[in-house]
């Protein structure tokens, strides 16, 4: 994979032999990113997704040598699951992430109540404002279908939560590849953070991100939307 530009982002590729290789290497970056947020603000956010990839970047990040009380963590989006559930990305957060040295980092869940339509939404769109704009990372995953945060194939506010000119930090979202129904965060909120990773493992999901790179429209593979948007390089981190 090269150094690939899309309709109008540029992309940065890294890829690595081994997957705890990367997630080493990854932790590293998203470490200084946050140490210089720290360094030149005082505070740092980052919003990180859920799946099951994240696992071993989350380990090696948790150990990093910063100053985590500084540090708020969101995530990308969420299943509408309880926290204790074992898809629920808030549990993988907490329990892979939010330990060790970051035990002591700020955590701003996205399911903070039992599920209630709109007023959950705004609840969640609310605490998102408070975090402060732009966040300093944003780690994406990406599904086989194409799917970033929760940009569904078909989703029922993906025309809404893809649009750059999106208002609402949160929307809702369902569709059927998506298991239960979701939160997500808006394009614009993602597209702007300085360091913009894309995290994927696996040959079948590099594929994927080679066609996505390609031509077509942003409703296949929404995860074109963050790439043809990005407003700076969209690192790329793979490992087979
Ligand atoms: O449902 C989700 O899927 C994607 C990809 O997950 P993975 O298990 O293939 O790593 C993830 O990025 C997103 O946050 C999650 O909600």
């Amino acid at each position: 994979m090269k150094a690939t530009e899309a309709t109008t982002a540029v992309s940065e590729s890294h890829e690595f032999a081994s997957r705890p290789a990367l997630a080493e290497a990854l932790a590293a970056r998203v470490a200084a990113a946050l140490a210089e947020a720290i360094r030149t603000r005082g505070a740092a956010s980052i919003a990180v997704s859920g799946g099951s990839t994240p696992k071993a970047f989350f380990a090696n990040l948790s150990t990093a040598d910063i100053d985590w009380s500084k540090v708020t963590v969101t995530l990308v989006d969420e299943r509408a699951v309880p926290p204790s559930h074992e898809r629920s990305n808030q549990r993988l957060v907490v329990t892979q992430l939010l330990q060790n040295r970051a035990a002591a980092a700020g955590f701003v869940p996205l399911w903070s109540v039992p599920m209630d339509g709109a007023r959950l939404v705004d609840l969640a769109d609310a605490a998102i404002g408070r975090i402060g704009r732009p966040f300093d990372v944003v780690v994406l995953g990406m599904g086989l279908d194409g799917h970033t945060a929760s940009f569904f194939p078909g989703g029922s506010a993906l025309a809404e939560a893809t649009d750059p000119a999106a208002t609402r930090s949160v929307m809702s979202m369902e569709a059927e590849g998506a298991g239960e129904p979701r939160l997500t965060l808006t394009l614009p909120l993602l597209v702007e953070a300085p360091l913009l990773v894309l995290h994927i493992e696996g040959k079948d999901k590099l594929q994927v991100l080679t066609e996505a790179l390609g031509p077509g429209p942003e409703t296949a593979l929404p995860v074109r939307a963050v790439l043809r948007h990005a407003r700076h390089p969209v690192n790329i981190y793979w490992a087979p």
